[in-house]
């Protein structure tokens, strides 16, 4: 039986050109600025030393953080102080109004169907709780933040490693085999599965179908009848 269904953002709710050419392209344009407005905040100071951990040296000047993170935005590498970061220059993107998120049109509708069949949802995102909750609550079809009864990133573990999805079932209080997992990523499929979660890819836009994963064009073509999940 799913009792929970656990998604992905870039590329499974929202395009991935949303992501980059809007979301990281603000990020970078205000990364310094930012950084320099904000230096003395708590928070900022945190990400800072986060990034002196990632990078492995602790020696690193605030400057150099600042040209590592340009670079790691560049590779979309997905390192937790960067996201951090980005989520806090987001908010100040989004309450300025500068833009609503992308979602599919698909997306609203069936993730109410499936709150109201009662199974509770959940995002897992390299993006930080704090993106993930402002991305659904400035959504261009509403917001859709309430929704969800869980918020979980990188904080929580890589999304390549089994055991983030073993922790995200037990924060969930379900087991495993009760979580509905969906991305367009198959390494992540390939680690939900290993740690004995249902997957489903999505292949949106004209992507291919994932290889050894059940694969959606939308979520409306995801069928799910007790204990089954299949694509329609
Ligand atoms: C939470 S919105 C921005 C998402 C993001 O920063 C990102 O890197 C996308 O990662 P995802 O795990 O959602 O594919
Ligand atoms: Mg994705």
């Amino acid at each position: 039986m799913v009792k929970r269904i656990v998604t992905d953002i870039e590329g499974t709710t929202t395009s991935i050109s949303f992501v980059t050419d809007t979301l990281f392209a603000h990020a970078r344009a205000s990364l310094v600025s930012f950084v320099r407005t904000h230096a003395g905040e708590a928070r900022v100071v945190s990400a800072l030393d986060a990034a002196r951990t990632e990078a492995g040296d602790p020696s690193l000047s605030d400057t150099a953080v600042l040209t590592l993170w340009l670079r790691w935005i560049d590779e979309d590498r997905k390192a937790t102080s960067l996201k951090a970061i980005q989520g806090m220059i987001w908010e100040e993107g989004y309450h300025a109004g500068a833009y609503r998120s992308h979602v599919y049109a698909d997306v609203p509708g069936a993730l109410a169907r499936w709150k109201a069949r009662g199974i509770g949802l959940a995002v897992f995102s390299s993006g930080s709780v704090l993106a993930q909750r402002l991305l659904f609550g400035h959504t261009i079809e509403g917001d859709l933040a309430g929704l969800f009864d869980g918020w979980f990133d990188t904080t929580t573990g890589k999304k390549a490693d089994p055991a983030s999805y073993a922790r995200i079932a037990a924060a969930l209080e379900v087991a495993p085999h009760e979580v509905l997992f969906l991305s367009d990523v198959k390494a992540e499929l390939d680690a939900a599965r290993a740690a004995g979660l249902l997957r489903v890819g999505l292949a949106r836009d004209g992507a291919p179908p994932l290889v050894d994963h059940p694969t959606a064009r939308s979520f409306d073509d995801i069928v799910i009848e007790g204990d089954s999940v299949l694509v329609g």
